[in-house]
């Protein structure tokens, strides 16, 4: 395995030190480290250095619609993003809803060899929403799972949810759920506001979110689990999660990058490509997830990768399929959004993309601080760049992104798996 001594990198956008990657770990960070025999250097002067980035939240589509992702393609594009470990979404063909599955899904990932990939487990059998799936056994397997999900669909049945928080409680796994209460999002397609109504489209209110999150804590209170609420979109997502926690009340919670950057309007160009669940929402709302993250309400920054081949985009607003690709432009929108506006440092952006995803995931090998002994899982990222966003230049299989033609600021230049080089110079290294 080849050594690398990375010079002069700001750990975490502070102080300037070296880094000797050897044998899957980090052997030593300071500065002028000796060269050790046979490593490969890396100039690491005006690069910042973070821990590898941890995604809670991603959709590789395998097994099942392979046409719009693989394992291998999406750890591909989690690499070039700057990850090392990223949580896949149960929502596959067959559903991971037991052992067999989900052990498939994580042996990909260890084959593919870009990022490992921790498979989330469904709650319910077929994400149906009626009955607990094998919870236990998914956890017991290979794939050591923790992290239970329905994602896509809400798991609205109050007393099924109040069991599967009982049911993870025995091993400290955790819920995250897709906050969506279906009654009110009947044939919903953007968010409910004024702007739907001038668009003629079926608006998706607020409260469709904001109720279930309620629900959800109350519920998790009562129990004494795990809970935590995926993508959350709205101002008052945000001030409930925030009363709850200044109550002691136990949650976590994730924002998607485009939620941090877009609004609705995007949708006055009727492009399938802004269509996302949940909705893009207001100004207001951005700038509510924006402090929400800031100060630490919301813990995480999840990208929800939601690949989708052109046929399911391609079509009018209301046929097409809901979500957008996320993976390899996570870091830029952050910067843009939240460092470069000075609401958080690329230390919070290592909390929030890194360590704290890292423990709701109760990961024990991915975001641990840039320190001697930790496993060599880290990315170098060049904040100074810019690039304009290309469709067609990404490595996912699928070319939703919202963010075609923008230009955003920030590129990996080089992401580190266990010591091993996934991507050098902006480009992938195997
Ligand atoms: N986010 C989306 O719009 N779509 C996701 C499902 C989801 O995250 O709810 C998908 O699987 O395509
Ligand atoms: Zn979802
Ligand atoms: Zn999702």
């Amino acid at each position: 395995m080849t050594a690398y001594l990375i010079s002069n990198a700001r750990i975490l956008g502070g102080e300037a030190a070296d880094l000797h990657l050897d044998n899957g770990e980090i052997v030593a960070v300071g500065k002028n480290l000796p060269k050790p025999e046979g490593a490969q250097e890396i100039d690491g002067t005006d690069l910042i250095a973070l821990p590898g980035l941890v995604d809670l939240h991603t959709h590789l589509r395998e097994p099942g619609r392979e046409d719009a992702e693989t394992v291998l393609t999406g750890t591909r594009a989690a690499a070039l993003g700057g990850f090392t470990g990223v949580h896949a979404m149960a929502n596959t063909d067959p559903v991971a809803d037991t052992a067999g599955v989900v052990e498939q899904v994580w042996r990909l990932g260890r084959e593919a060899g870009y990022c490992d990939v921790f498979p989330v487990g469904a709650v319910t059998v077929g994400l149906k929403g009626t009955q607990l799936a094998e919870l236990g056994a998914m956890a017991d397997s290979a794939a050591r799972v923790r992290v239970f999900s329905d994602d896509g669909l809400c798991v609205w049945d109050a007393a099924l949810m109040r069991r599967a928080l009982e049911y993870v409680k025995a091993f400290g796994g955790v819920i995250a759920q897709h906050a969506q209460e279906p009654r009110l999002t009947q044939g919903a397609q953007m968010n409910e506001g004024e702007l739907s109504g001038v668009l003629g489209l079926t608006g998706w209110p607020s409260v469709a979110e904001e109720s279930i999150i309620a629900r959800d804590i109350l519920l998790n209170a009562h129990v004494g689990s795990k809970l935590h609420v995926c993508h959350l979109s709205t101002k008052g997502s945000v001030e409930i999660v925030r009363a709850a926690k200044k109550r002691g009340l136990a949650v976590t919670a994730e924002v998607t990058p485009h939620h941090l950057l877009l609004t609705e309007e995007k949708a006055t160009t009727y492009n399938p490509v802004f269509k996302v669940n949940p909705p893009l929402r207001t100004k207001e709302d951005v700038e509510a997830v924006r402090e929400g993250l800031a100060d630490g309400t919301i813990d995480i920054v999840a990208t929800d990768h939601a690949p989708h081949p052109v046929e399911d985009k391609d079509c009018e607003w209301s046929a097409a399929a809901f979500g957008m690709l996320g993976l390899e432009t996570a870091l830029s929108v952050v910067q843009h959004a939240m460092v470069d506006t000075k609401l958080m440092t690329w230390a919070d952006v290592a909390d929030r993309m890194s360590f704290r995803p890292a423990r709701i995931g109760q990961l024990s090998g991915h975001g641990q601080p840039l320190a001697a002994g930790a496993p060599a899982n880290l990315t170098l990222v060049d904040a100074n760049a810019t690039r304009t966003i290309v469709p067609s230049e990404t490595a996912s299989l699928s070319r939703n992104t919202p963010f075609d033609g923008m230009q955003l600021p920030g590129r990996v230049v080089a992401t580190f798996l266990r010591g091993e080089a996934t991507v050098l110079d902006g480009k992938l290294a195997k």
